[in-house]
């Protein structure tokens, strides 16, 4: 297979670089100043795209690789895939879900547990002597608030599952109700958001989901509700959820996905209640290696005429 081209258009796991490597012509976009030429250029070869939660692969990429095969995402979502485009033009597309699972879900959980008990702000506190002239203010109690999850999905599933040990009421909002599970459905966003503590947004990015997170869902969250994002930035307006920390109606945030990443806006810096992670919801060594196998697993039986392993498309 190593005539094949692959083409990665950002870095993104050392680890996927060197395997890809060892099995295939990796093209790495990054690493060439010409890149419009350099895609005309290998344009008869690449027929792979590796992307990621930041980078997938838009019509015009698309349309620039008249044989590219398969677009084999190295994340969960594909919202940087244009689909459409794939199925018209017959291209498969695969992503990395199950794995990152656990990952995601431990981050959801250590951001509201990071926002109600200042950790962060805490541990600066410490760090910058303050401790030694008095005792850290008291913070809020995680345990037995009530949870709402934008999102039943796998992640949301396993994020509901972690909060119930912490005896936590689940409730949660999805397209459809899911019967078979014993937390409270609400059919509107609005009314999740009034009837819970901890708000958690880790539903897939779609023309529907972009701005679910809108100033009604954040006026009924409220001044002591704590919202969370892991899904992705666009699921919030983000210019109506900033005025809403700085002028105290919303009670805090922690977030790890942003509208324009790697843009984050300053006014949040100094709010003590909002705790601010770079989108590293599945970064561990451990996920990091089992998404770089699944990319390669789907690429492999994709160009052995096996089934994907993981096909969106
Ligand atoms: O954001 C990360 C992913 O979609 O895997």
């Amino acid at each position: 297979m190593d005539s094949i081209g692959v083409l990665m258009p950002v870095p993104m796991s050392t680890y996927l670089e060197q395997e890809l490597e060892k099995r295939f012509n990796l093209l790495k976009l990054w690493t060439v100043p010409q890149k419009t030429q350099f895609l005309k250029d290998h344009s008869g070869s690449i027929r792979a795209v590796v992307g990621n939660a930041g980078n997938g692969a838009d019509a015009e990429l698309i349309e620039t690789l008249p044989k590219l095969e398969i677009v084999a995402s190295f994340s969960v979502g594909i919202d940087k895939v244009d689909l459409n485009k794939c199925r018209e033009k017959g291209i498969r597309v695969t992503n990395t879900p199950d794995v990152l699972t656990d990952d995601v879900a431990d981050l959801a959980i250590g951001l509201a547990l990071a926002v109600l008990r200042r950790l962060c702000e805490s541990d600066r506190y410490l760090r910058s002597g303050q401790w030694k002239k008095g005792d850290y203010k008291l913070t809020t109690k995680f345990t037995g608030k009530t949870v709402g999850i934008l999102g039943l999905g796998r992640i949301g599933k396993a994020v509901a599952k972690r909060a119930e040990a912490f005896s936590c009421p689940i409730s949660y909002h999805s397209r459809t109700e899911k019967p078979e599970l014993k937390y409270k459905y609400y059919p509107c966003v609005v009314e999740l958001a009034s009837n819970c503590d901890i708000l958690v947004v880790v539903c897939a990015l779609t023309d529907e989901t972009r701005h679910i997170i809108n100033r009604e869902v954040i006026d009924a969250l409220g001044p002591k509700g704590v919202l969370i994002n892991i899904g992705r930035g666009p699921h919030v307006d983000e210019p109506e959820m900033v005025s809403a920390l700085l002028e105290g109606r919303l009670g805090g945030a922690g977030l790890d996905v942003y509208e324009n990443e790697p843009e984050v806006p300053e006014q949040l810096f100094e709010l003590e209640n909002v705790v601010l992670l770079p989108h590293v919801g599945s970064d561990t060594v451990q996920t990091d290696t089992a998404m770089a196998d699944l990319v390669i697993g789907n690429l492999e039986a994709h160009f052995s005429n096996k089934p994907l392993l993981t096909p969106v498309v």
